[in-house]
């Protein structure tokens, strides 16, 4: 089960002065299961490349499918997407429009055709999952919330949907710490809890270090690195050539390994670093 891209190049207003190749022949194979984070300069395909994996972009040339299924192939097609892709855009909570939280996140299940037990016992599940107590806010407007409450609405709503493939674009932008992390944190408990495929488009490397399974790091609409966080943060030329920086943390240790520390440089978490730096300092 997988969402697979063959050759994949998409062009923003071809044949005009405009015209803007975003992608360019990629090939990826994204699993269930996994949880691959998408990082890269502005501008280097990134929300290009995701938008393809739910089918709103259709590849200039080169073809998406969806466990098996072509996505610009068969009429049914769009249903297969709306049944096992969740997109959460940037600033989702713009996105919000019903009278009620209730009514704003049943709106998708009730798209989907389901009974009305159904899209309410599922309304129910997002809700607790989103941390948002049922009885002090199914009835109350979505705009009376704060920012961060907002988009933890709007992401319950995606997740009501109960996707197999949950795509991610910036989920974080413009919230502070705290929400931040509670975002972040609500995200990697989906991902334990389920099977399902997360693809997370972030500029945190922090965050992205420690929940991703897999990362991908774009590069002028190319990828040019692919492979497990600990992989990906130890090619710090490819990464400086592609204008990424390794976390914090990563980048910390380089340099106390540089001033002579007996030091394990391929640690992404905090607490892993602290243990390796009173381990190094213990020997000397
Ligand atoms: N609607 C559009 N029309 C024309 N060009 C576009 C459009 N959207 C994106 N582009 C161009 O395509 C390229 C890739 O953009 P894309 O938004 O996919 O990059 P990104 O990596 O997601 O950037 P960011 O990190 O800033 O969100 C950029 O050069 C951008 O200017």
């Amino acid at each position: 089960m997988s969402i697979e891209l063959k050759n994949v190049t998409y062009t923003y207003m071809p044949k005009t002065p405009f015209e803007r190749t975003a992608i360019k022949q990629i090939n990826l194979k994204i699993c269930k299961g996994e949880f691959v984070a998408i990082i890269g300069h502005t501008g280097s395909g990134k929300s290009t490349l995701v938008q393809h994996l739910n089918g709103i972009l259709k590849p200039t040339s080169g073809s998406v499918s969806i466990d098996g299924i072509d996505l610009h192939g068969k009429k049914d097609a769009a249903k297969t997407v709306r049944s096992k892709v969740g997109m959460v855009f940037q600033y989702p909570e713009h996105q919000l429009f019903e009278e009620t939280i209730y009514a704003d996140i049943a709106f998708g299940p009730k798209n989907l055709g389901l009974s009305t037990e159904e899209v309410d016992a599922r309304v129910r599940r997002a809700m607790a999952f989103a941390g948002l107590d049922f009885s002090a806010y199914a009835e109350r407007s979505p705009f009376q919330l704060s920012g961060g409450q907002m988009r933890r609405v709007a992401i319950a709503g995606v997740i009501a949907l109960e996707p197999e493939y949950l795509i991610l674009d910036e989920p974080s932008a413009g919230l502070d710490p705290r929400g931040r992390d509670e975002i972040f944190q609500e995200i990697a408990k989906l991902y334990q809890r389920s099977g399902i495929a997360v693809i997370l488009v972030s500029h945190n490397m922090e965050d992205v270090a420690k929940l991703a399974t897999r990362l991908i790091v774009m590069n002028d609409g190319q990828i040019s690195l692919d492979g497990t966080p600990q992989a990906v943060f130890g090619e710090p030329d490819k990464l400086k050539a592609a204008g990424v920086d390794v976390p914090p943390v990563t980048a910390l240790l380089g340099k106390l390994k540089t001033r002579g520390l007996n030091i394990n440089d391929q640690l992404l978490t905090v607490d892993e670093a602290v243990a390796n730096i009173i381990q190094a300092l213990g020997e000397r």
